[in-house]
């Protein structure tokens, strides 16, 4: 067994990971980054980057598809070859990963690992059976894997999962996705668009992640206008026919429903992992799903030098979120014992369907129950969203009674990427609605609805800063 010595190893040279690397070689200490699977990250091989290939090839699809109300005809089929749309998707995908791979060629062989890490120890990790690395402190950043439920194992290769799918060579007739959480939604309409014979079947009521109901249901009545979208369905019974899975479901109202599928895609979640890590040999207290207790802002994992960074830390699962706290984490494990809380940015989240879902700041969820209004604009009458016919969805602001703050919003709607961006900018500069409203908007654009909304919010803050007053007369005169 090689034996080594480092200040920090690193296990997991995905983006937290290699962030982390980059941290600890920035602070001047010796870093080991251990490598497990392929290197090329996540985010570049089967995530962030393949997805948006696919929507893209699936919104050309649809623009030239949806032409006929702007007067604009194909006489004549439109025709999809899924050998060329696949082929594009995995070739621009490899030269992403292209990027990622030269980038880790760049850093001496010496700090590079291959192998599955596991803990022996706080500060000992075993790889594979070749190599015990000894160090000052530990990162983990192993990412997440995609769940999938026992009982479809048995269905053997016809159940697949997001990863799958971006190495297909060609499009299957039909799929059944499972799951219309943000990875279900982005990979479901993309396939129906490009006219894969697609049902989307969901347990909850949940769409892509949003919390407010309003623009949640705004967001479903749009997807289900165009999809085979079932929420709280139930699957019934899920069997192999040869080539085919024949699954059986109950939609909400009760009715019953087979489909023979090519492909079942299981999107119904993700977990950490951590599992292979042998956790139990260190100091860290682990819950009952075998995560270690951690500290969000120092991602700290007990008081031990082990730190947690990336999507297997659960917190957002996002790649500018990985790449965040890969740096936070590797500065504290270059600097342990003396460590520092992270310096978060305003939360941020956008799904890539269309209508498109964001987030900014403070979800709806997590508003406080009193003091707090909500303006809104539904894109149904907003100008440009006309214009294009882009006019689905729903934009809701919330705002601080307290000091009119702007606090935060959810969004189903064209163009949200960028909306989203503007508002969670005004919550990391911790803007007033008013200040917002203060703000140049251009004529005719989105953005106009989003003025709309924040207009509503300011009149709604009014009233209730003058509701405010009123009862203090009334205190003032009861007294
Ligand atoms: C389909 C899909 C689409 C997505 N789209 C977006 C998007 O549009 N925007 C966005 O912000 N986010 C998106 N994400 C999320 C984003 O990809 C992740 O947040 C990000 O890649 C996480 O990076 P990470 O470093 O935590 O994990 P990873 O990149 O997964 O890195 C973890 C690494 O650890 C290695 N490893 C695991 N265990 C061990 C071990 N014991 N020893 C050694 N090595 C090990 C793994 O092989 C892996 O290389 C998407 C994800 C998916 C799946
Ligand atoms: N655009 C982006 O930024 C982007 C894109 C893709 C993925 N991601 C990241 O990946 C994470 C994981 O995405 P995900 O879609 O796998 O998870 P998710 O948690 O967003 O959604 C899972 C969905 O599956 C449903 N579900 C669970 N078990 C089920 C079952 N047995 N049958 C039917 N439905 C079931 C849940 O109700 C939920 O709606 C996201 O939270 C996100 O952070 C981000």
């Amino acid at each position: 067994m090689k034996v080594l010595n480092t200040d920090v190893a690193i296990i997991g040279a995905g983006t937290a990971g290699l962030s982390a690397y980059r941290a600890v070689k920035a602070a001047g200490k010796r870093a080991i980054l251990i490598e497990g699977g392929p290197y090329g990250t996540t985010c570049a091989r089967v995530g962030c980057m393949p997805s948006k290939l696919l929507i893209a090839a699936a919104e050309a699809a649809h623009t030239a598809a949806s032409a006929a109300p702007f007067g604009v005809h194909i006489d004549g089929s439109l025709r999809i070859d899924g050998k060329q749309v696949m082929d594009r998707v995995k070739r621009e995908r490899d030269r992403f990963v292209g990027f990622v791979l030269e980038s880790v060629e760049g850093i001496p062989a010496s700090d590079k690992i291959r192998g599955y890490a596991r803990f022996l120890s706080d500060t000992v990790l075993q790889v594979d059976d070749h190599t015990e690395i000894t160090a000052g402190s530990i990162v983990i950043a192993t990412g997440s894997s995609p769940f999938i439920p026992e009982s479809y194992r048995a269905l053997g290769d016809r159940v697949v999962v997001n990863d799958d799918v971006f190495y297909w060579d060609d499009l299957p007739d039909s799929v059944m996705v499972l799951g219309s959480g943000v990875i279900g939604l982005e990979l479901g309409q993309a396939l129906a668009r490009l006219g894969v014979n697609t049902t989307i079947v969901n347990r909850s009521g949940g769409a892509g992640g949003l919390t407010d109901p309003e623009v949640r249901a705004s967001a479903v009545k749009a997807f289900q206008a165009e999809l085979a979208l079932h929420l709280n369905a139930s699957i019934k019974s899920t069997r192999r026919d040869g080539d085919q899975v024949v699954v059986s479901y109950q939609s909400e109202d009760g009715a019953e429903h087979t489909v023979s599928v090519d492909y079942l895609l299981v999107a119904t979640g993700r977990t950490p992992n951590v599992k292979e890590l042998d956790l139990h040999n260190t100091s860290a207290v682990l819950n009952d799903k075998g995560m270690p207790v951690y500290d969000s802002a120092t991602l700290q994992v007990g008081r031990s030098p082990i730190f947690i960074a990336g999507d297997v830390n659960g917190v957002l699962p996002l790649l500018h979120e990985a790449a965040d706290d890969g740096q936070f984490a590797g500065e504290n494990a270059a600097a342990y014992p003396e460590i520092e809380p992270a310096q978060r940015r305003a939360p941020m989240a956008v799904v890539f369907s269309d209508p498109q879902l964001a987030q900014a700041g403070m979800r709806f969820k997590d508003l406080p129950s009193q003091g707090v209004v909500i303006g809104e604009v539904d894109f149904s009458n907003q100008g440009r969203s006309r214009v294009m016919l882009k006019n689905r969805g729903k934009l809701r602001v919330y705002g601080c009674v307290r000091d009119g703050r702007f606090l935060g919003a959810e969004m189903a709607g064209p163009a949200m990427e960028h909306i989203a961006h503007l508002l969670a900018w005004a919550v990391q500069k911790e803007l007033s609605v008013a200040e917002m409203l203060k703000m140049p908007f251009y004529h005719p654009v989105v953005e106009e609805g989003l003025r709309t909304a924040l207009r509503d919010c300011a009149k709604k803050l009014a009233a209730a800063e003058l509701e405010h007053v009123c009862e203090g007369d009334q205190a003032v005169n009861s007294a």
